[in-house]
């Protein structure tokens, strides 16, 4: 393709800005088009941070990332992995709430998504290729909006989650951002304020349910799937009642990762790892109570029950360590509503005297005993003094996750845990949560969010040429978030940092795309893993622009 010197100053992939050299700028006819100071990249980052530090609240700090984003790329993400802890819930959960819950009211731009409508299904096959770009398109992240985090139906509002996780993906694992694209499915909303809401962006009808609606899901992924052949395609926050079947429909069949079953799953296993590293006990001894079994605790407990199947446990035996609490309470088998991913751990009334009375978290944490709680219910404060006091009476080191996003709908806060257990809970949260003091000793909270994990599992399955994400490539990289802790060290989190996502990242990339060479899934040959993965990262430098052409 070939530029005017105005479309190559306003391509964020190329765009330069004042760092346009003075050959560049005679070269490509800028000269006169910009400011006649020529900056390098380090003192547009300079200059850029001291911006983003004047804005007085997180939504002004993210509008200001974001109008960045929109206008050059390698600024961004320079700046992006310069700052990382304190970038992700800026960029990220919890600040992306926001914006999503006023997305239409402060749209500017449509930062490079695609937005595809059940209504138009005839423009998505033009609508996906001239999003791309020409661009080999080998990351998609999709949501249709249905179950934001756990702030519910943003319909087409959602489109920021794809926005902010494929931000995550490169500021994390370097995946290359001329190669993803978000992408929001608009099957319209069941919010009635967005549908009478003058300035939705959205469609403005209902949300279509049922056949119409899979077969509008399908023709998309056949439409992506012919359109760019080597797809790692990543489904995120989709409701309670299609996440699963569409995980389950494609797995098996294209490269296909559903983040809050899967990813999700592999960050709390993790962090259950952790956590017996430092307690010293064995993970297969432990009474796991999900706390709200909907997309994400249900994948979380079919996660960690297949490293029980793993470690050598039967089938039969480990059900036995597993209780899953909805709405209705503990989960029995004889309920008509549980879902597919509810039903292998629905429990049988006869295993207990009063089952009749356990229809409260509070209710089943007494009769059962567990020894790990997590939380992905979106029910604020769920996790109450009693209940943690009672779970804490009868194991010496309660492992706690309160994991519901963003902040307003936690469980619980990491300090109260700390508190209300005399410092012996080991806690992580999904957000960011600041160190506890307690008794003279700091307690580091790790976050069992899947941002810890999904850029270096995608990284890992791309550079591997993956055929699928299997199974055994899912519980590779559970296994080597391990050996960045020390143990040992009084107050150690269950999780590594998020200063180190960078590193961690490419250690999870690596485990990963060794499984799948060794599983032979690679579609191409591999020889070496490592330089493989190396290969497939990008980095935020200004490249040379020797293949563009410019004409006035
Ligand atoms: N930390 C992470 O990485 C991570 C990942 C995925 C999801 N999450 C969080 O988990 C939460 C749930 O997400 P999801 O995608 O599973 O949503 P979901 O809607 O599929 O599941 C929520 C479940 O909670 C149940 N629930 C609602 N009210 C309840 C109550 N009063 N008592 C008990 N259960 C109740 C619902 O019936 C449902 O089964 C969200 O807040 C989300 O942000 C966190
Ligand atoms: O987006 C996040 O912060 C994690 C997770 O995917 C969620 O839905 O909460
Ligand atoms: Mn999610």
């Amino acid at each position: 393709m070939k530029y005017t010197p105005e479309q190559l100053l306003h391509d964020p992939f190329l765009n330069k800005g004042t760092a346009f050299t003075a050959e560049e700028r005679a070269k490509y006819g800028l000269n006169g088009l910009l400011p006649s100071a020529i900056q390098t990249l380090d003192q547009q980052v300079t200059q850029a941070y001291a911006q983003l530090e004047s804005k007085p609240t997180p939504v002004a700090k993210r509008q200001f990332l974001m109008q960045l984003f929109n206008v050059n790329h390698v600024l961004f993400y320079k700046l992006f992995s310069e700052h990382i802890v304190e970038f992700m819930p800026i960029v990220y959960d919890p600040t992306i709430a926001d914006f999503i819950e006023n997305y239409s009211a402060l749209f500017i731009e449509p930062q490079n998504a695609t937005y595809l409508s059940i209504d138009a299904q005839d423009d998505m096959e033009a609508a996906l290729r001239r999003s791309a770009n020409g661009r080999d398109i080998r990351l998609i992240v999709v949501t249709d909006g249905e179950g934001i985090l756990g702030i519910g139906d943003w319909g087409t509002q959602g489109v920021d989650i794809a926005v902010g996780k494929l931000m995550v993906y490169t500021g994390a694992a370097g995946i290359d951002p001329s190669q993803v694209l978000p992408v929001v499915l608009d099957a319209g909303t069941t919010r009635k304020e967005l549908l009478e809401d003058d300035l939705y962006l959205g469609v403005r009808h209902d949300r279509i349910y049922g056949e119409k609606y899979h077969a509008f899901v399908d023709k998309f992924v056949a439409t992506a799937e012919k359109l760019f052949p080597h797809l790692y395609l990543h489904f995120e926050d989709f409701g309670r009642a299609n996440a699963a079947d569409i995980l389950n429909q494609y797995k098996d069949k294209i490269t296909t990762f559903n983040d809050d079953i899967q990813g999700t799953g592999i960050i709390v296993l993790a962090g259950l790892f952790g956590a017996m590293n430092i307690s010293k006990q064995k993970l297969t001894d432990q009474v796991y109570m999900s706390f709200g079994a909907g997309t994400a605790g249900a994948g979380i407990t079919q996660r960690v029950y297949d490293e029980f199947l793993q470690q050598g446990m039967d089938p039969a035996e480990a059900k036995k360590h597993f209780y899953l609490v909805d709405k209705q309470g503990l989960l029995f088998d004889d309920d008509d509503t549980l879902t597919p991913a509810q039903k292998p751990f629905a429990r049988s009334r006869s295993e207990f005297k009063n089952a009749a009375e356990l229809t409260s978290l509070e209710a089943a944490v007494k009769a059962v005993h567990p020894t790990v709680l997590v939380g992905t219910s979106t029910q604020p404060g769920s996790f109450t003094q009693p209940i943690v006091a009672e779970m804490a009476a009868h194991t010496e080191r309660p492992i706690i996750f309160p994991l519901s996003n963003p902040t307003k709908l936690a469980e619980a806060k990491a300090a109260d845990l700390i508190k209300w257990t005399e410092g012996r809970a080991l806690v992580a949260t999904g957000i960011p949560a600041a160190d506890v003091d307690y008794n003279g000793v700091t307690y580091a909270i790790g976050q069992a969010n899947n941002a810890l994990v999904y850029p270096g599992l995608g990284l890992g399955t791309i550079a591997a040429t993956s055929k699928l994400l299997s199974d055994a490539m899912i519980s590779a990289a559970a296994h080597s978030l391990g050996g960045l802790v020390d143990p040992d060290k009084a107050g150690a989190a269950v999780l590594p940092p998020v200063s180190k996502l960078d590193q961690f990242s490419k250690t999870v990339a690596i485990a990963v795309a060794t499984q799948a060479v060794k599983d032979g899934l690679n579609e191409e040959p591999i020889a070496d893993v490592k330089q493989a993965v190396a290969d497939m990262q990008w980095s935020p430098e200004y490249r040379d622009l020797t293949d563009v052409e410019v004409e006035d």
